[in-house]
Parts: C-alpha cells; sequence; structure tokens
C-alpha cells in the first residue's frame, strides 16, 4: 500500500498560498489507489489492476502543483462557488496529463450511493473509484455545465509504468491557458441522478 496522510506533502503543513485553501480536514490526502479488502479478496481481479502490489509508483502533491491548484471560488457566477476546483499552474498541452484521480477502489456495487466523488473504473466498469473521504487534488475538479466554460479535460484509463491501472485526468480537446478552471463533463448520468430534470443546464457534452 502506498503512503497516505492528513495532508499533502506526507503530514506536512498543508500550502500556504493565497490562492491556495487548506486541504480539507476530513479528506485524508491520498498518493496512490487505496483499495478496499474487497477488491483484495478478489485476487484475479487486483492482481489485474494492481500489478505492483504494495508498491505503487506514488503520486507527489510537489509535482502536481506545478502543473494543477486547487483553490476556493468566489466568482458569484460560478455554479460551485463557495466549493473548491482545479486550476492549470502553467499552459497544458493537448493530451497532457494533468493529474490522477486517486480515491478508494471498491468492486462496483459496493461504493457509497451518496457520494459525489464516485467514478467508474476497471475495463467492464467492475469497480469504483470514490474520493469522498480519501483523495487528491483531482476530487476538485468540476464539471463544465453552467459554468459558460466547455469541459477541457478528461478521464481515461491507462496503465503505469509499474503495470498499475490508473484513472488519469487528461488535457482535451485543446489547451488550457495558465490559471483556467480545469472543468470535465461528469456525463449526465451524474446530473440526472441528482436533479432529475436536466432543463436546468446549459452547455453541451462534446
Ligand atoms: C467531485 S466534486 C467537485 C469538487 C467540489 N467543487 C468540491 O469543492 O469538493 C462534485 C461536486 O462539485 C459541485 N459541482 C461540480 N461541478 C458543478 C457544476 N457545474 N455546477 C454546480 N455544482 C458543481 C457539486 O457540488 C458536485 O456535487
Amino acid at each position: 500500500m502506498g503512503k497516505s496522510g492528513k495532508s499533502p506533502g506526507g503530514g506536512r503543513a498543508p500550502p500556504t498560498e493565497k490562492t491556495t485553501s487548506p486541504w480539507p480536514s476530513d479528506v485524508t490526502y491520498l498518493t496512490s489507489l487505496h483499495y478496499g479488502d474487497d477488491v483484495k479478496r478478489a485476487k484475479e481481479i487486483y492482481a489485474k489492476y494492481r500489478v505492483s502490489g504494495d508498491d505503487p509508483i506514488l503520486a507527489s502533491a510537489a509535482s502536481t502543483k506545478k502543473i494543477a491548484r486547487w483553490q476556493r471560488i468566489v466568482d458569484a457566477n460560478h455554479p460551485a462557488r463557495g466549493e473548491h476546483g482545479l486550476f492549470a499552474s502553467r499552459k497544458l498541452e493537448r493530451g497532457e496529463r494533468i493529474v490522477d484521480y486517486l480515491g478508494h477502489v471498491s468492486l462496483r456495487g459496493n461504493e457509497s450511493q451518496t457520494s459525489d466523488y464516485t467514478a467508474s473504473f476497471g475495463d467492464a466498469h467492475e469497480l469504483a473509484l470514490d474520493a469522498e473521504k480519501m483523495g487528491n487534488e483531482a476530487r476538485m475538479i468540476n464539471d463544465f455545465r453552467n459554468t459558460g466554460k466547455r469541459a477541457n479535460a478528461l478521464f481515461d484509463q491507462y496503465v503505469d509504468a509499474a503495470g498499475d491501472t490508473k484513472l488519469g485526468v487528461f488535457v482535451g480537446p485543446h489547451a488550457i491557458g495558465k490559471g483556467e478552471e480545469i472543468l470535465v463533463s461528469y456525463g449526465k448520468g451524474f446530473w440526472r441522478n441528482r436533479v432529475g430534470d436536466m432543463s436546468a443546464f446549459t452547455g453541451h457534452d462534446e
């Protein structure tokens, strides 16, 4: 199992930049995916996706900060004002991996039904990845709907140099300018489950 702590950087004090909020105290900061016992018991599945076993490649908060930073949203017109968002620290080129979506991995069906941080994972969507209680910067990424902007990033599964399967967030379809908010599409299903009627939403999936 990879290292995890209560704050980015393995327990050190949270970042202090004016534009950067402290890491939420109720969310454990992860540097690698956290696999649940249910997946570990499903030995074939665990071995397929977590090839590195207890020795995964760890993400570093310092490296991520050079690419993207989370920030409290103060824009009164932003639909997620008062919450956090993730913003580009520099110009990001199309196709570049911004960050991995880290969280707790469970077998599909065992995930929280109330979390707003759940993503489908695995070749056949046989896993769920939930960043509600543990995760990294990627959990701060908002959906583009009602922001007046288009999605500029997308989720894609890939295999890292250690052979582990990850859910990456990649730049696309265009480059992202320095300071721009990183926005994805959660998919219509996410919002339908929450609001039912989608007519209040502006913007459309690419
Ligand atoms: C994965 S979290 C994103 C990060 C969240 N803003 C935070 O500070 O933790 C998903 C939640 O963000 C908010 N959110 C994201 N995109 C939004 C949008 N386009 N309009 C309204 N709320 C949004 C909703 O509260 C949603 O449940």
